[in-house]
């Protein structure tokens, strides 16, 4: 026995009866009613999976007004709530109008009890996958919430930052595609999540995806769902990331690392709005806002036909650049005083200082790891001293990412390489290009090297 409930409205009392006969057989609640007006207590009492209902109750009347005002009165008491309209021959019209409207589809009337059946059937399964997809944005939401919570403190006054500041302000409203580069660690998500928070789609889910994190086998089932037997593991039903971002924003992180192939399965979705979730046949469309990051320098990667350019052209509607530390040490002083409240409280160590002399050399460091760098330095720093004042030693020994007690111990190739690298970003301040200059190689070689040894 199927255990859904089943709601059916019709002022035909036999009709309404033999249906009952028939599918209490399948269903373990089959309610009747056939006055309209008591659908709001019927579903106040009940949470119904299927409603049937009637386009027409009044005789002589047959222009499924009243049909239209009751399905209108379900969606706006439950969203979700699944309508199949109950017609007769010749008003096809109406049912495709009503569909419209929201309803999942329409049964005509005499029916034939297995036709019933069938429908009702993938009605339910509708039901279903919108039940997961709304219990898996709920979880986002909450998610979301307490990142946020961590993400909201948005620091520096600095003309640099100030003009990231002006742009927010400016797409955040307008549903534009933007595109959000900046070294790691600069903080643009914090800028992908402050764009959704002033949106229009504020209250919807933001839903963030690390596009370097999924492997090339994943992508598909994690961002377009699939259906249960689909592969081995797919027990169940299970939407995908662009589903439940669906209404809200998604926030694509490094897109520069999606291999081709995968640019164009992405590509698709953007130009169509439309997933396929594995093993599915049917096509859901998806209303998304697209925020999408990288640290990779996407035009010189469409000129090395690494990057589609229509891909590039499709996420870049506007973009932003999140200057890197080093272009607005004038913030280093406010983010430590963040950091190290945040970081102070967190470790019971509330009146914890920075010697004075500490900061002169903080605004010179050329912080490769950027914003990131300086939190990790501060709560490290905060951990490790002993007194009340940190000192230098404990906030920049480290960071330069490789620790001297290391010295004396054989390096591997590898080890050297990294060493190199680091030291030669030092010795140009953090410059890139000029780095791989001095390096004999692109400046794409050397970000993947870079990203190889985790050089932030
Ligand atoms: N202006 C800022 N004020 C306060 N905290 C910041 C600021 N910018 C970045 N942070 C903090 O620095 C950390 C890194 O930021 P975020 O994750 O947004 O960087 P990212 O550029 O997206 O990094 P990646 O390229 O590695 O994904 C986060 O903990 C964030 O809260």
């Amino acid at each position: 026995m199927n255990a859904a409930k089943i709601l059916i409205v019709d002022d035909d009392r036999d009709v309404l009866e033999t249906a009952r006969m028939f599918l209490k057989q399948e269903f373990s609640l089959v309610q009747i009613e056939e006055d309209p007006a008591k659908i709001p207590t019927l579903m106040k009492n009940q949470d119904f999976d299927v409603i049937l209902l009637d386009m027409n109750f009044k005789k002589g009347v047959n222009d499924g007004e009243e049909g239209f005002h009751w399905l209108d009165q379900i969606l706006k008491a439950d969203p979700q709530a699944v309508v199949i309209l109950i017609t007769a021959y010749g008003e096809v019209d109406l049912a495709v109008k009503a569909m419209k409207n929201g309803a999942v589809d329409f049964v005509l009337k005499p029916w034939k009890n297995q036709k019933l059946l069938g429908t009702l059937l993938s009605a339910l399964q509708l039901r279903q996958s919108r039940k997961e997809v709304e219990k898996l944005k709920m979880a986002q939401e909450k998610l979301s919430d307490d990142i946020d919570h961590a993400y909201s403190d948005f620091i520096g006054d600095s003309p640099a930052i100030g003009r990231v500041r002006e742009m927010i302000d400016r797409v955040a409203g307008t549903d534009a595609d933007v595109l959000i580069l900046g070294e790691n660690g600069t903080g643009k998500e914090l800028v992908a999540r402050a764009i959704h928070r002033r949106s229009a789609r504020r209250d919807q889910v933001f839903i963030s995806v690390d596009l370097g994190a999924i492997t090339e086998t994943l992508f598909e089932s994690e961002l377009f769902g699939y259906v249960k037997g689909a592969f081995t593991d797919a027990k169940q039903d299970k939407p995908g990331r662009f589903e439940i971002a669906s209404g809200g924003t998604i926030f694509l992180d490094e897109i520069g690392n999606l291999s081709l192939p995968l640019q164009a399965k992405l590509l698709t979705v953007l130009q169509h709005r439309k997933v396929q979730r594995v093993g599915s046949g049917k096509e859901t469309p998806v209303d998304f806002r697209l925020l999408c990051a990288t640290n990779m320098p996407l035009h010189e990667m469409v000129y090395e036909k690494k990057f589609r350019q229509d891909l590039l052209y499709r996420i870049n509607t506007v973009e932003v650049r999140v200057p890197p530390l080093r272009e607005r040490a004038e913030d280093v002083p406010a983010l430590l005083d963040h950091f190290l409240q945040r970081y102070g409280q967190k470790y019971k160590r509330p009146d914890i200082k920075v010697d004075k002399s500490v900061l002169a050399k903080l605004k010179k460091y050329h912080w490769p790891g950027n914003i990131r760098e300086l939190q990790h330095a501060v709560e490290r720093a905060v951990i490790l001293s002993e007194e009340k004042v940190i000192h230098s030693a404990e906030l920049l020994i480290n960071n330069a990412g490789y620790s001297p007690k290391k010295d004396h111990l054989p390096l591997t190739l590898d080890e050297m390489e990294k060493q190199f690298i680091q030291q030669s970003l030092q010795d140009h301040d953090g410059h890139v290009s000029n780095t791989a200059k001095t390096l004999g190689m692109t400046r794409t070689a050397l970000y993947r090297r870079m990203k190889k040894h985790g050089i932030q």
